[in-house]
């Protein structure tokens, strides 16, 4: 009896929430109208709007947003709340950092590909990671390291665009820097070189493909709640997932095995300039800890974080500047005043020579360019931490343990109550008085992330994209090749086009 009756109430609450979903579907398909509109807030809507609006998901947001800079959607078992408010961002990412972590949900979902890597994980595993890093990164040898490499690259890629140019083809911009970006960190992770950008590595290739393939699988288990079940059965997405780590493992670990052969045959330790080199020689103080699953994660972890998002927001550097020649000219006149050279300057490798860390710090209206395009096109448009504890936000919003707080770093770069009348506008001024470079607050400005957890990359991504901007736009203007058509974003982690960056790449230089 006890039986019967618990499987009347399953069948009637199934039946019910079947009836639910229909009508909540049949209202959003004929009305377009969802049943949680304005006048049900706090609650703004559901998960399945989200799910609607996949492919404008940060249009549909920053909609959302200019009415409502806090808003909550409701998705299975929780809440999610969602803000474009930089008080509420100070909060969560500095003030109470102690009770917004990465959540079991994000550690689950990054888990697989990027193990313990710093990206993932939280506390003391997390507290380890950053201080060595942050260390690491501030050393001067992987500075002047990472800056040669990123010269070297650069001249690769004018020669790559050269061929374009000269036979007058069009090419995929976004592709060509993701090659840039993978070829430069891996030089710099491993010190060793994948030629993506040569084009005729299949090891590179491969290493390219498995890497792109983990990155995209592994963004996709944030919208995709089948994802376990697909993992189980080794199906779609998660079937690729798997075969990815295993290439990425066995090449990883090979270059471990081999760098530790190398550095126990080695005496003088100090000349390693790659990151895995650093970590390593770190790892003999502790190799129990630092195994070689350890430093597969840390490696792992900046390859990912750092050659998409510098990709991504080289891609949308670009597209800003066909889409603002005047802002393209004014930059191209602030490289030639820098390093003293003009169209006459053809020499490449003596022109990437010029490119100092003095020259890099002089290109102030550079510098206002690139973050001007990463207020508008942030390379993680969304991130998100999850509650530990009930709290509740500075604008007065409540938030329950185990919520997900989400800033929408996309939307925060287009609001006016944030930038002012002109906040969708491309205008680098905006960054300068006296033609001097002024640092917005990163609770405002949040490309990079704020708070204990910033980005660690920054100041590495921020050398990258002006060595590389400054070698191509001396060589080259750019245009699209089609100048009517608008790029769109992909909805997944970083913002990457949807699609190709079509550009034409004119000589500037009598090359
Ligand atoms: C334009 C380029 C870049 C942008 C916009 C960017 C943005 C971000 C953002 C938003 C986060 C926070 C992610 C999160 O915790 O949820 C982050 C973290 C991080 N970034 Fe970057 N990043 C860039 C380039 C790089 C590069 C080149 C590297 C390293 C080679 C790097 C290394 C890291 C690391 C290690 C973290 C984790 C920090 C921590 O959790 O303590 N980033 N970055």
């Amino acid at each position: 009896m006890e039986l019967l009756t618990s499987l009347a109430i399953i069948v009637l609450a199934t039946v019910v929430i079947v009836l639910c979903f229909t009508i909540y579907l049949f209202i959003k398909i004929f009305t377009g109208k969802s049943i949680f509109d304005k006048e049900y807030a706090p609650v703004h809507a559901t998960i399945f709007d989200l799910f609607f609006h996949k492919d404008d998901l940060y249009d549909y947001e920053t909609e959302i947003a200019r009415e409502k800079p806090t808003f909550r959607f409701l998705s299975p078992g929780q809440s999610e709340i969602l803000t474009a408010d930089p008080r509420n961002v100070e909060h969560i990412l500095k003030t109470r950092f102690d009770n917004y972590t990465k959540g079991h949900n994000s550690r689950q979902n990054l888990g697989d590909l990027l193990g313990h890597g710093i990206f993932a994980v939280d506390g003391e595993k997390w507290k380890q990671q950053r201080k060595l890093a942050s260390f690491e990164f501030s050393a001067r040898v992987l500075r002047d390291f990472s800056c040669s490499v990123f010269r070297r690259n650069a001249s690769k890629l004018v020669g790559f665009v050269t061929e374009f140019a000269l036979s007058g083809k069009a090419f995929d911009a976004q592709d060509m820097l993701m090659r840039y970006t993978l070829d430069s960190i891996f030089k710099v992770g491993f010190g060793v070189e994948l030629k993506c950008l040569d084009g005729f590595s299949k090891e590179g290739e491969e290493f390219m493909e498995a890497f792109d393939e983990g990155n995209v699988a592994t963004s996709s288990r944030f919208i995709d709640p089948l994802w376990k079940l697909k993992w189980f059965l080794n199906i779609g997405t998660q079937a690729r997932l798997k075969k990815s780590i295993d290439t990425i493992d066995k090449f990883v670990y090979r270059l471990i095995t081999t760098k530790r052969k190398e550095l126990a045959e080695e005496q003088d330790t100090a000349v390693r300039e790659d990151i895995l080199s650093r970590f390593l020689v770190e790892s003999e103080k502790d190799p129990d800890k630092m195994n070689d699953k350890y430093l597969r994660d840390i490696i792992l972890s900046f390859m990912i974080a750092g050659k998409d998002t510098t990709a991504a927001a080289l891609s949308w550097f670009l597209y800003m500047l066909c889409k603002n020649p005047l802002v393209q000219e004014k930059i191209v006149q602030e490289i030639r005043d820098v390093t003293s050279s003009d169209e006459k300057t053809t020499d490449v490798n003596g022109f990437v020579k010029s490119i100092t860390e003095e020259a890099l710090d002089k290109m102030q209206y550079l510098h206002a360019a690139l973050s001007e395009t990463l207020r508008l096109y942030p390379s993680v448009p969304v991130d998100v931490r999850c509650a530990e504890n009930d709290d509740i936000l500075p604008d007065g919003y409540r938030v329950k343990k185990g919520d997900n707080v989400y800033y929408i770093a996309y939307a925060m770069g287009r609001m006016t109550y944030i930038w002012g009348q002109d906040a969708e506008e491309f205008k680098p001024e905006r960054w300068l008085k006296d033609g001097v470079f002024q640092p917005e607050s990163p609770f405002k400005f949040i490309s990079f992330h704020a708070g204990p957890r910033i980005c660690l990359g920054k100041d590495f991504a921020s050398r990258q994209m002006k060595i590389v901007s400054m070698a191509l736009l001396h060589f080259f203007r750019f245009k699209m090749a089609d100048e009517k058509s608008n790029v769109h974003y992909k909805t997944m982690l970083t913002l990457h086009m949807e699609g190709a960056l079509c550009l034409h790449a004119i000589p500037r230089t009598s090359t």
